[in-house]
């Protein structure tokens, strides 16, 4: 990660989830070159081996999170404060080099249109090996191999001719096996995939997430999945983390957070985007542009409990339930 201020070990609020912690995001500050922030003091956790979902309206700063985690923010734009610790390692102010070292190796990410995050003029299968010599230093064939072995498990038929063909050559499912395939040949401890199956076609969706899930429980790694569809975080994480504007607004086991939320955009969220029969729910206003004045509650001028507190005072994420957090001044 690119920063020019001094990383501050700060631990994630949400300690004693179960499970060895792997990611740990602590009060993450992302900004533009022009100071404008679009993280918020950022929380989240996922303890080795677990999933975890990420769900929020369009530019609440899902994306953002992960290009943080993985030291990738987009050109002008910067991590100011807080903490990204992969076990006990400070990720944020390490230097380019050492973040390169990382990246597939121990995280790795499927982004939504696989095809963009491949090399248009390489070979898929050498594009893989590369991955897997860099990291590993095996020899060529050993790592050919592998990738052969790993596309033909990820359902690339003809794995041995297809490693041959180039990304092009490739369906969009077809072509976000191959994207798996690079993000997995190092059996990195997490795998972040940020809407891997937007764009595809339905049948071809499952598919592709039963690859995820089925590649991730078999080595053990664990899984950091955004996704707009509450139906794919139910089935595919054991928690989630709702982000609203730059900002952790809520935090714990899937079921319980979607199930009983605490908060009332958890609350809205759920009722938008999984509508009982023949109800068309939606939260009024909109998510607050970058730069917006925050004072109180950053969803309070949308919500219906809203009070003067909750206008004046910003809420702390706190431990309401046991292993549930929340920041809102209701609970
Ligand atoms: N390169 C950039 N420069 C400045 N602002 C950006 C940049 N990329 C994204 N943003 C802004 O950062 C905020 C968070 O964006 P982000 O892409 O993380 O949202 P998201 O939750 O992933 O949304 P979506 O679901 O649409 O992908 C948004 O306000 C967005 O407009």
């Amino acid at each position: 990660m690119t920063t020019e201020t001094t990383p501050r070990e700060r631990r994630t609020a949400l300690r004693g989830l179960p499970g060895e912690p792997l990611l740990e995001v602590a009060g993450l500050e992302v900004a533009t070159a022009a100071g404008v922030k679009l993280l918020h003091g950022m929380e989240l956790a996922v303890p080795a081996g677990a999933r975890v979902g990420i769900v929020g309206e369009s530019g609440s700063g899902k994306s953002m999170t992960a290009a943080a985690v993985l030291g990738l923010l987009p050109d002008g734009v910067r991590a100011t404060a807080g903490s990204v610790r992969l076990r006990d390692r400070e990720l944020s102010g390490l230097p380019e080099r050492e973040l390169r070292a990382i990246r597939g190796r121990e995280i790795s990410i499927v982004y939504q249109n696989a095809v963009t995050s491949l090399n248009p003029l390489m070979p898929v299968g050498e594009q893989i090996a590369r991955v897997c010599r860099t990291h590993t230093g095996v020899s060529k064939e050993a790592a050919r191999e592998r990738t052969v072995e790993l596309l033909d498990r990820l359902g690339i038929a003809d794995a041995r001719s297809r490693a041959n063909d180039y990304p092009h050559h490739f369906s969009g499912g077809m072509a976000q096996r191959v994207a798996i395939a690079m993000a997995l040949i190092c059996d990195p401890a997490l795998l972040i995939a940020d809407e891997p199956t937007t764009g595809l076609d339905a049948t071809i969706q499952a598919q592709v997430l039963d690859v995820i899930d089925g590649s991730v429980r078999e080595r053990e790694a664990a899984l950091l999945l955004i996704s707009h569809d509450l139906g794919v975080i139910r089935a595919m994480c054991d928690h989630v983390a709702v982000v609203y504007a730059g900002e952790l607004l809520e935090f714990g086991a899937t079921e319980e957070v979607l199930g009983n939320p605490l908060s009332p955009y958890t609350a809205g969220l759920v009722r938008c985007l999984e509508p009982a029969d023949g109800e068309i729910a939606y939260i009024p206003g909109r998510i607050p542009a970058p730069g917006t004045p925050r004072r109180g509650c950053v969803f309070a001028p949308r919500c219906e409990q809203a009070t003067d507190s909750c206008r004046t005072r910003q809420p702390e994420l706190s431990e309401l339930r046991p292993h549930h957090w929340a920041s809102c001044h209701h609970q």
